[in-house]
């Protein structure tokens, strides 16, 4: 009996893990909410028969531990930096003419990326375990709000690789989730959240994860601060390898060979973004190759090979 115990939960725990990986990463749910819900519920009552087999990863570990005083600091390997801003269309000229000019005139190719309208956070693996999660901070010390990301299902707790790496990304609250959430606060009587942005924040600074596991919280990942044993030549590439490991990209990444292309990416989604499912308030622009972004460098505080294309603030209908 024990060893078949020990077995089912190892099974469960795998089978589970496979079934969110579809469901939050991919979008591609592979059974209904009602079985998800039975067999996860089948999992807790072996677990808690048998403590000593609980997975690491198992999902059960999401719904969060013990309510926190404070928030321990962490202090960032790789600064999280702001990112210098543009405008209009000849912001992004002049962007691309000082990228031309720090590559010798070489053309760039650019990598163009809708700018999630959340909050950056920085998530640290370890043989391909999740370790450590903070939030951006100064860029410099962040703070550990590992418990609170565990809670969001996009976020893996166990890579498809037993890598070291950190990977940056913005967890975000979805529009219809920030809806229902000041539906329900209103109901209260509680204070409502401006934006989505807010709600997010606000959520992740919950010392009791369990507030944070009830606020459906998404990410996507969207850059990799430190790799260890694997060497990337391109932005793109390392978007793909960071998939390929488990995590959640946007995908309406495009690949831009000139700055023309990138200003129709901008004017696209400044038209579309009403039709997202979050928000977003503008564009990153980044210099697709790693060793022309090595070239280029940093300013005191932003990266000189990417720039953020702001959308005007949307009127407030009141
Ligand atoms: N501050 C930053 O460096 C960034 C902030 C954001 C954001 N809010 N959304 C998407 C990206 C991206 N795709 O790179 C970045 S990069």
């Amino acid at each position: 009996m024990t060893l078949d115990t020990q077995h089912e939960i190892k099974r469960l725990t795998t089978l589970l893990n496979d079934y969110a990986y579809h469901y939050y990463v991919l979008d591609e749910p592979k059974v209904s909410d009602a079985e998800y819900d039975q067999l996860l519920r089948r999992l807790i009552e072996l677990e808690e028969k048998h403590p000593e087999w609980k997975q690491e990863d198992s999902p059960s570990e999401r719904v969060g531990g013990t309510i926190l005083e404070q928030f321990q600091k962490v202090q960032h390997d790789i600064p999280m930096l702001s990112l210098s801003n543009a405008f209009n269309a000849d912001d992004l000229h002049d962007f691309d003419r000082r990228v031309k000019q720090g590559l010798d005139q070489e053309a760039p190719t650019y990598s163009c990326e809708l700018k999630i309208d959340g909050l950056a956070v920085t998530l640290k693996y370890e043989q391909g375990r999740f370790v450590q999660g903070a939030t951006r901070g100064d860029g410099t010390i962040g703070e550990d709000i590992t418990a609170n990301l565990k809670t969001i299902p996009a976020i893996p707790l166990r890579l498809r690789e037993a890598v070291d790496i950190e990977v940056r990304g913005e967890a975000f609250m979805p529009k219809k989730s920030f809806i229902r959430l000041n539906e329900a606060r209103e109901k209260n009587g509680e204070q409502l959240f401006a934006n989505p942005r807010n709600a997010a924040a606000g959520s992740l600074r919950q010392l009791d994860p369990k507030i944070a596991a009830k606020r459906n919280l998404d990410i996507f990942i969207y850059g990799i601060g430190q790799l260890k044993g694997r060497q990337v030549s391109s932005h793109h590439e390392g978007l793909a390898y960071a998939h390929q490991l488990g995590f959640k990209t946007n995908p309406h990444q495009q690949h831009c060979e000139t700055i023309d292309q990138v200003i129709a990416f901008c004017e696209h989604w400044l038209d579309k973004r009403a039709d997202l499912p979050y928000e977003i308030d503008g564009i990153v622009i980044k210099v697709d190759a790693l060793a022309n972004q090595e070239k280029l460098g940093f300013t005191a505080k932003s990266p000189r090979w990417a720039t953020a294309y702001k959308f005007p603030a949307e009127e407030v209908v009141t």
